[in-house]
């Protein structure tokens, strides 16, 4: 397994990827069943815990990619100017609550100096890396910009992340239909004009 750099320990070592332990799940979802006053043997949740430790694996995939593989599509089209990616679905999972935040996240760059640039789907799928995590929305949007600063040495990203947290809106505060913008700017797209330009293209044509 190759080392994945964005995943720390508590003195800064980088951590190898990390896999769902199919059976500590399982036997954890039994647990809470039995917590929450169900009885996990009856039909219906029979095989539940099996399904929840199956779908974890899905939900938490990204521990165990890492951006510089997703990043190493690589192509030299001399072209060093902004290319932009919007209205990737998002779906992550708050860390707090362990329940769902969904959106889209929009993610334009400016390629490097020696006009490299990624595959246009490696963008989702960066995304997708961070995403598939436990979460916060702000991190999941300063991962993605930071990734395609250190593996792709873009000269400058702007990473734009709009959802709705279900744990607003299903329980706690109770207020569906809210939604949380986070953005991340690094490099060129900090110029008041430059950024000006990402935004409306980012979110031109939806208000
Ligand atoms: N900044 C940030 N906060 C988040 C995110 N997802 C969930 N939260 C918040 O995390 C906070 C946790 O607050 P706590 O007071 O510790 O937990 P709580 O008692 O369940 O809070 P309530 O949700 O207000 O009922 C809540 O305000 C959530 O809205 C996120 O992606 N970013
Ligand atoms: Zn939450």
């Amino acid at each position: 397994m190759t080392e994945s750099p964005d995943l720390k320990d508590d003195e800064g070592d980088a951590l190898p990827p990390r896999q769902v332990d199919h059976e500590r799940a399982r036997a954890a979802i039994r647990e809470y069943l039995f917590a929450i006053g169900e009885d996990p043997d009856r039909e219906g949740l029979r095989d539940t815990p099996d399904r929840v430790a199956r779908a974890a694996t899905q939900l938490y995939a990204g521990l165990s990619q890492s951006p510089e593989d997703v990043l190493s599509a690589r192509f030299s089209i001399d072209h060093e100017e902004l290319i932009i990616v919007r209205d990737i679905e998002i779906f992550s999972t708050c860390e707090h609550h362990l329940l769902p935040f969904h959106g889209v996240a929009h993610v334009g760059y400016i390629p490097a100096p020696d006009g490299t640039v990624t595959g246009l789907s490696k963008l989702a799928r960066l995304v997708d890396v961070f995403a598939r995590r436990p979460q916060v929305q702000e991190r999941i949007t300063t991962q993605v910009a930071d990734a395609l600063v250190t593996h792709l040495g873009v000269q400058g990203v702007i990473v734009v992340v709009e959802a709705e947290h279900l744990c607003m809106s299903m329980r706690g505060v109770h207020k569906p239909g809210s939604r949380t913008i986070t953005s991340a700017v690094r490099g060129q797209l900090r110029d008041p004009a430059t950024r000006a330009e990402a935004m409306s293209l980012l979110l031109g044509g939806k208000r």
